[in-house]
């Protein structure tokens, strides 16, 4: 039987923008209350995929009243593009979208950073809900208010922050997830693991099989401490000025990844090699003891992620890293771990020391196959 909703509240940069993130089973009787009473319009976004929820989302706003229509828009990566923002823009020209109108997105993190980045430039900003239908659109990509898209020269170049009025994670949409779509969304919870709540790191070593069961209490629970990380994070540092960069931890290297593959790989696949590139980091410049460093490797193997990449790609990833958001001018900088939930940044003025690292991650160019995830 299901439970009773989990309410995670996330502070604004004013009252007004606090919101909340719902986790439970069936949450859209909600959604009206959590766009509140100004809005008229909404325009649901969802990716071809899901349609059938999409138009389930739209009933729902026309049987509260609302005037609703739906925006489909290409799946996953594809949708992240300026053309993909420009036919929104186009959509809700031809409705008449007023500020005091709004967006709901439906899909997984691919939409809610488009739908949000959409809503974010509309009338330069309307209200966005985000209803996150992947494991790893609920523990991250809806929270904290990161919306973006990608260009030719690497992901979520352009983008604002512009949190949501709610989010509401939908446990019964796990249902339908692909398995490789779940796990990619477990290198997200394990990243919260690292760098600030290890009992998520003990809950997925204890219950291997429940980690896999989008319906197990464990993934409840994983999805809950992930959430409350992110949210602890954001609520202080919105804007990135400081401890959000935790966030990115594994990332530097992980879109590069993606990026080399053309966005063929799973974030979350991406993140995972990234990971364990950051934690040889920490080990190599003495930060990061050894028993912490190998656990990464161990637990994202145990879940079947991928955990090295091609030794021919550095010079690609190299120029890659470069364009990361946190490099400052020609130096690169990284999340690195100064031991379990201890994060910290590493400035990286001398790039022999990354290619040392990334010589204990890197494979021969077969693995990338193996590992696509
Ligand atoms: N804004 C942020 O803070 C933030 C955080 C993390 C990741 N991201 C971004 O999120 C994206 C990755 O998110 P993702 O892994 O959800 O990818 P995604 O949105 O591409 O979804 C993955 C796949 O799962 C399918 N899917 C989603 N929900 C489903 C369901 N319930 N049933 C069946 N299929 C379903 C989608 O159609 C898609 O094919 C990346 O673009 C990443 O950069 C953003
Ligand atoms: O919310 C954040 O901050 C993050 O860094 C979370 C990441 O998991 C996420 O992939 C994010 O989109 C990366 O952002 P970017 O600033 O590196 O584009
Ligand atoms: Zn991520």
């Amino acid at each position: 039987m299901a439970s009773d909703p989990t309410v995670i509240p996330v502070t604004g940069e004013s009252p007004a923008s606090n919101y909340d993130v719902v986790i439970g089973n069936g949450l859209l009787d909600r959604l009206p209350a959590m766009l509140g009473e100004r809005v008229h319009r909404v325009l649901v976004i969802h990716p071809r995929a899901l349609r059938a929820t999409g138009d389930t989302v739209r009933d729902e706003l026309a049987a509260a009243g609302l005037t609703a229509v739906t925006a489909e828009i290409p799946d996953a990566e594809e949708g992240k593009h300026i053309q993909v923002a420009s036919f929104c823009w186009q959509v809700l020209g031809q409705n008449d979208f007023t500020r005091s109108d709004a967006i709901v997105a439906v899909g997984g993190g691919a939409v809610t950073d488009l739908a949000g980045f959409v809503a974010a430039t509309w009338l330069r900003g309307i209200k966005v809900v985000h209803i996150p239908t992947s494991l790893l659109g609920m523990v991250d990509a809806a929270v904290g208010g990161k919306t973006a898209i990608n260009t030719a020269e690497g992901k979520n170049l352009v983008g604002a922050f512009h949190p949501p009025a709610g989010v509401l994670a939908d446990l019964d949409a796990l249902g339908t997830l692909p398995k490789n779509e779940l796990l990619s969304g477990m290198a997200e919870v394990i990243k919260c693991g690292f760098i600030a709540d290890p009992a998520i790191l003990d809950l997925v070593e204890a219950n291997p099989e429940a980690v896999a069961d989008g319906a197990s209490d464990v993934v409840r629970e994983l999805v809950e401490r992930s959430i409350a990380v992110k949210a602890g994070i954001v609520s202080t540092d919105l804007r990135e000025a400081g401890r959000r960069e935790y966030l990115n931890y594994g990332h530097t290297l992980g879109h590069s990844i993606e990026l080399a593959e053309r966005y063929q790989w799973r974030h979350g696949a991406a993140v995972s090699v990234g990971l364990v590139f950051a934690a040889e980091l920490g080990r190599m410049v003495g930060r990061l003891d050894d028993a912490t460093a190998d656990r990464h490797k161990a637990i994202l193997t145990s879940l079947g992620l991928p955990v090295t990449y091609r030794k021919d790609r550095w010079s690609a990833l190299l120029d890659g890293m470069r364009r990361d958001k946190k490099s400052r001018g020609d130096l690169l900088r990284f999340v690195v771990l100064d031991g379990l939930a201890k994060p910290s940044m590493l400035e990286v003025p001398d790039t022999s020391l990354l290619f040392a690292a990334y010589q204990e991650i890197a494979s021969e160019p077969q693995g990338g196959i193996r590992l696509s995830l």
